[in-house]
Order: structure tokens, then C-alpha cells, then sequence
């Protein structure tokens, strides 16, 4: 969608006043003209976004409607270029649209400035233009579900002789929107000169199908470009570089921390950000975001749900809006013990069926998605039982768990000892800014940005590479991380530390003692146990529905040995619409919603998973550390 609008000489009207938000509010009138007449429109940009209503000739309003401020993303001022060659790769200027001739200046179109342009700038137009970024919520019809579109408004101002004038014009509505914007921002995400700070995107190229880099090149890198957020982009090199970079690289010039990957490389980033020494420092200043290109997507799928942000129609594209959303919330986490070391945790710990058809369907990895659905059929017809004992705090204080028992247990929570001594060793070295790459070190970004097919170079304005404030860091080929940094030294510090303790501590008693006596016990024969702590295990497994970003609660799901296979399957089939739980808990399957619990299995093997990644299998127990990280949410 693309609106169009000319400012009309006659009127010059802005409201200044005194109060800083009506400062920060203008209103004009502009008009567009049409093969049919032209249009009368005030338009106004508040702190509730832009409004336009079309004046009717008696100068009554004849329709209205608003962009919302939390739908706009950004805006450019700029003037055309005078050449028609330079056009060609002018803002909206769609190449399957033919452009207009002179003679149908007044003709607008969907792309239709730069087709006005043309002729104007052969005239030697002074125009400046504004335009606008938004990404509105659309349903096309009754039954189709919502989605974004992205919708461009242009504002065309001519009321003065000389371009320079028209530009200030422009560039007072540019600076009243930033205002607005950055209103709508957590002030973690804003410099102390009120600009955006920079956020770090690591990218694991292996991720789900292996076109993470495509993805982020074609659909988030045009929206960070819309909202001018200055990135810093890595692209993994092999299996836990995410986690030794999260652990080892100085991280305060980033607000935020983009995964384009799955869920296992978010799992790497917490893992390597709470082995850090200063782990308690940074938790609280960085928020995490994701954008799904991985097999499972859970952790995308479930922000976007607890927001009501559509997700099928284009999960990259709510999932980029939310990472530049400039909110954020706290997200519980959980500490897993495991018998030789400690792991964080913020999606599920599985035990059994689930956790088998995860790891056992990797071998049919060339079906995508639908891998989970096959193997859960083939565990179905081959049903394995497994013997163990479950032990857990309830969440809720019950009469055998008394309330004040359990606040004396989580409040031991405590920072443990540094490991982390390598700190930032290399970072100084290896740390540099866009400025300092040399020009062939750009190629990649240049050759990735000019081989992207033709429907997003309409949308990749010229003018947004030329002023961009992108500044990239590429380690794929020539590795400039390779470059400036010795590799082994940079893997040595992270192993070295692997063995220590590190993140906050824990409030349980250790692995090999008994739990608490006021803890519950459950022990037999079982089909599964998943503990899971967000609302989704896979973008098509509404695992637990009550489940929120920070409730402070693991949702223990167990299903005992003996269910009958009717009701298993019923079980797995309605896990995809999130009405497989009982109400009540019952004989076969039951919800503990728990604090803590302790997993002993009985059998000498099996598959443990902790996000989805395989673990050694063996006793372990976790614990909810409620609200310690912090992941950004649509607005
Ligand atoms: N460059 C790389 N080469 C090989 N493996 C990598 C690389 N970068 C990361 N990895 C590993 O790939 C694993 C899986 O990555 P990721 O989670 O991004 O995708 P996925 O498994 O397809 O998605 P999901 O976890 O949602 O199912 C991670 O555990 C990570 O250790």
C-alpha cells in the first residue's frame, strides 16, 4: 500500500505551542490530485499516530483514518534525483510498474511519485518528501485471518521556491515523529542523544532449512533499515560459537541480542551470557529477540501468541517488527543441574516420548516440520514405557507445602563466583567498527544486498544504502572475525572455563541428596514427562496453553505407562490446538504447575532433551529463576 501527499501552498498552518507534546504534534493540509479532482486532507501526527481525513468541499470531514503510532516504524526525508537514471533506482519505484509520462503528472499511482518525479525533475522540481514506514494489521476478508501489511505514506512539501526550504519543512515533521517514536521506547533501547542503539545479530547459517541468511537479508535487514536501528551482524562459524561469544565479547554497546536461528542458538546465547562473570550486570541491560529460521520455533511462537501478534501469515516479518519494537519483558529461565554440570534453560526439559521423536526424527530432517508428525505416529505404533521418579515443589502452596517453606528455599537464589577471567581478552583486538572494514571486506554485503530478486529492490531504496548506518561483520569466507583475533586462544578461554560454576546459584539441595521432605513424589511406569515453561513447543504444538513469558512456573506435563493408545493419540493430536490437557488432573496424565522438581530415571538409557537439544541422560533437577532475562515483545 502507498498514499501519496502533496502540501499545498496556500496553506502553511502548523500548530506550535508550548506544551512539549503538542511541540512535538504538527498538523497541515495537503492535498492529492486525481484524474477524477483533487482531494483536501488535513493530516496530523500525534502521539497517536498519523491521522488523515478528507476534507469534503464544504470543508466537513468526509473520511478518516489513522496509522497508529505503535504500527509506524520510521520515516526518510528525501529529494529525488534529478536524472531519469538515477530513478531507476528511486524510492517506490516498483519495476513491474510502468511508469507514467509527463502528460500524467497528475495521474498517481500505487509508486506513483516517482513517476511524477520524472517529469517534475526534468523540470527542476524543489519538492522535498517524507516518507513514512507502517505496518498495519490487515484481515483481506470475514474469514481470513489478520496480518501485516506494510504500508508507505508519502508526504510531498513544496509549499516554499527553494528545495532547502521545503527539506526544513519536511525534516520538522521527520524530527516530530522521531519524537513520537522514541516515546514508545524502553529507555534501554535510546542513547543518551536520543538515538537508537545498536543491536547485535548473530546468525546461524545451518539453521532449519539453512537459508537464515537469505531470510535476514531479504526481510529484516529493510526493516531495520525503515526504523534506522544500527546493527552488528555475525554469522556462526560452527556449533557453540554463539555461546563462546556470549561469554568472552564486551557487550555494552548492544541493547539487544537478535538469534536468527532456532531455538538451539537462543539456547547458546543464555548459556553464554549467564557464564559471564558480570552475568548479573548484563542480564537486566540487554533484551533478547529471534527471528524463527530454525526447525522448532517455539520461543517466537510463543511471544508472538502472548501478544495477540499474527504469526503464520509471515512469522519473519512480526518476528523483525518485534525485535525493533523497543519493548521488552522479563522471561523466567530454568537452572538445570545435571550431574557434571549446570545449563540454563528457557523452553522445555523432556524425558520420553516427546524428547525421542525430537532427537529420533533429525534422520528425516528433509520433511521440515512435518518430521515431528511422522515420527510421532511411527513412537505411537512403537510405544515405550520408562521407569523413574519425579519429585517436585508445587507452585501453589498447598497444605503439606506450607507458603513460607517455600519463599525460604527460592530466596537462597545467589550469585555464584566469577569464571570467567578471559573476559573481553580479545575484545579490544578484535572489536571494530563499519569504518574500519576495507572495502573488500563489504563485498559480501554488497553482492548479498544486488543479487536479491526484484520485488525487494522495490522496496530497498537507494536512498536507505547510501544513508545507511549499517555496519556488518561478516564471518563467513574471509572471516574478518578471523582476522583479528587468534581462534584457538579465543576457544581455549571459553573451554578452560567450562568446568566452573558459573551463573546464579541454586536454592536446592545438590543432586545426590534428598529432596526436601514436604516435595511430591510421583514414580512408576511413564510414557513421558515435558517440562515446559513457554506456551509452545513448536510453531504447531500449543504445549501449554497458560503458560506466560514470566509467571515464575514450569508446567511439569506427565503421562503415565498403561494410557490407553486412544487416548494417547488424542492426547498428541489435540497438542497442535493446545486442548490435549485435562481439566483435572487424572490417573494417566496430569499439569503440576511446579517451582522445582528432581527427574531420577530408573533405566540405564533414553533421550533427555533441554530446548530441544540432546543432553547425557542421567538424573537431574531444575528451578525456575523467575523474570532474570529479558526478550523483546511487539508493541
Ligand atoms: N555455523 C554452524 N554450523 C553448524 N552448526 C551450527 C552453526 N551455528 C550453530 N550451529 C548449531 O546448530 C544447532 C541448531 O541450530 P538452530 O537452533 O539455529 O536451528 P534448528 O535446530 O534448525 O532449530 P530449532 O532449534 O528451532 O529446532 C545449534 O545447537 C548450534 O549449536
Amino acid at each position: 500500500m502507498h498514499k501519496s501527499l502533496e502540501r499545498s501552498r496556500s496553506s502553511v498552518s502548523s500548530t506550535p505551542t508550548n506544551a512539549p507534546e503538542e511541540r512535538h504534534s504538527v498538523s497541515d493540509t495537503f492535498y492529492t490530485s486525481q484524474r477524477k479532482g483533487s482531494h483536501v486532507f488535513r493530516v496530523r501526527l500525534d502521539e497517536t499516530g498519523f491521522t488523515l481525513e478528507r476534507e469534503s468541499p464544504s470543508g466537513g470531514t468526509v473520511k478518516g483514518q489513522t496509522v497508529k503510532i505503535c504500527d509506524i516504524v520510521g520515516a526518510r526525508c528525501v529529494r529525488l534525483k534529478k536524472s531519469s537514471r538515477s530513478l531507476a533506482g528511486c524510492a517506490c519505484v516498483n519495476p513491474g510498474t510502468p511508469r507514467a509520462t509527463g502528460g500524467k503528472r497528475n495521474t498517481p499511482s500505487k509508486c506513483s511519485i516517482a513517476s511524477r518525479e520524472e517529469y517534475a525533475c526534468n523540470g527542476g522540481d524543489a519538492s522535498a518528501y517524507l516518507y513514512l514506514f507502517a505496518y498495519v494489521l490487515k484481515k483481506k476478508s470475514f474469514r481470513s485471518s489478520v496480518h501485516r501489511e506494510r504500508t508507505v505514506l508519502t508526504l510531498r512539501f513544496r509549499s516554499f521556491d527553494s528545495f532547502e526550504d521545503n527539506m526544513k519543512e519536511a525534516e520538522r515533521w521527520y524530527r516530530a515523529l522521531c519524537w513520537q517514536l522514541q516515546r514508545t521506547l524502553e529507555p534501554i533501547f535510546v542513547t543518551p542523544d536520543a538515538k537508537r542503539r545498536r543491536v547485535l545479530v548473530l546468525l546461524n547459517p545451518k539453521s532449519g532449512a539453512g537459508n537464515a541468511r537469505e531470510v535476514f537479508n531479504l526481510q529484516v535487514v529493510p526493516v531495520l533499515n525503515e526504523s534506522e536501528v544500527p546493527y552488528d551482524l555475525f554469522v556462526t562459524k560452527h556449533s557453540n560459537y554463539a555461546l563462546e561469544f556470549m561469554g568472552t565479547r564486551r557487550l555494552e554497546d548492544w541493547c539487544t541480542i537478535i538469534a536468527v536461528g532456532g531455538d538451539g542458538l537462543f539456547h547458546e546465547i543464555i548459556n553464554g551470557l549467564l557464564r559471564r562473570e558480570d552475568w548479573a550486570k548484563v542480564m537486566p541491560a540487554i533484551s533478547l529477540g529471534i527471528i524463527p529460521c530454525g526447525s522448532g520455533n517455539g520461543l517466537a511462537r510463543s511471544i508472538a501468541h502472548g501478544y495477540n501478534e499474527p504469526y503464520f501469515s509471515n512469522p519473519v516479518l512480526g518476528a523483525s517488527l518485534t525485535v525493533i519494537s523497543g519493548r521488552s519483558s522479563p522471561m523466567d529461565m530454568v537452572r538445570v543441574q545435571l550431574q557434571e554440570r549446570v545449563m540454563y534453560s528457557f523452553l522445555s526439559i523432556g524425558w520420553g516420548l516427546i524428547s525421542d521423536v525430537d532427537i529420533e526424527s533429525e534422520c528425516i530432517r528433509m520433511f521440515g516440520y512435518q518430521r515431528f508428525t511422522i515420527w510421532t505416529l511411527y513412537r505411537w505404533a512403537n510405544l515405550r514405557t520408562y521407569n523413574g521418579r519425579i519429585s517436585y515443589l508445587l507452585a501453589e502452596p498447598t497444605a503439606e507445602q506450607p507458603a513460607a517453606k517455600q519463599s525460604e528455599e527460592l530466596s537462597r537464589l545467589q550469585s555464584s563466583r566469577s569464571c570467567n577471567l578471559h573476559l573481553d581478552k580479545l575484545a579490544s583486538d578484535s572489536y571494530r567498527r563499519s569504518s574500519d572494514l576495507l572495502p573488500q571486506e563489504f563485498e559480501d554485503v554488497i553482492s548479498l544486498e544486488t543479487s536479491i530478486n526484484q520485488s525487494f529492490r522495490s522496496r530497498c531504496d537507494s536512498w536507505l544504502s547510501g544513508g545507511s548506518r549499517r555496519s556488518c561483520y561478516y564471518s563467513i569466507s574471509e572471516s574478518i572475525y578471523h582476522s583479528l583475533a587468534d581462534e584457538s586462544e579465543f576457544t581455549q578461554a571459553a573451554n578452560s572455563d567450562q568446568e566452573l560454576q558459573y551463573g546464579p546459584g541454586s536454592s536446592l539441595p545438590p543432586l545426590d541428596e534428598p529432596v526436601p521432605d514436604h516435595w511430591q513424589v510421583e514414580q512408576g511406569e511413564f510414557i513421558m514427562m515435558h517440562a515446559i515453561y513457554q506456551t509452545h513447543l513448536g510453531i504447531d504444538c500449543h504445549f501449554a496453553p497458560k503458560a506466560l513469558l514470566n509467571d515464575g512456573k514450569i508446567y511439569l506435563i506427565l503421562i503415565r505407562g498403561g494410557i490407553s493408545r486412544p487416548h494417547l493419540l488424542s492426547f498428541l493430536y489435540n497438542m497442535s490446538t493446545g486442548t490435549h490437557l485435562p481439566e483435572k488432573n487424572n490417573e494417566f496424565v496430569k499439569v503440576l504447575p511446579v517451582r522445582a522438581f528432581r527427574l531420577e530415571p530408573h533405566d540405564n538409557q533414553g533421550i533427555i532433551t533441554i530446548d530441544g537439544e540432546r543432553v547425557e541422560f542421567g538424573p537431574l533437577q531444575a528451578e525456575i529463576l523467575p523474570g532474570i532475562a529479558r526478550v523483546m515483545v511487539p508493541k
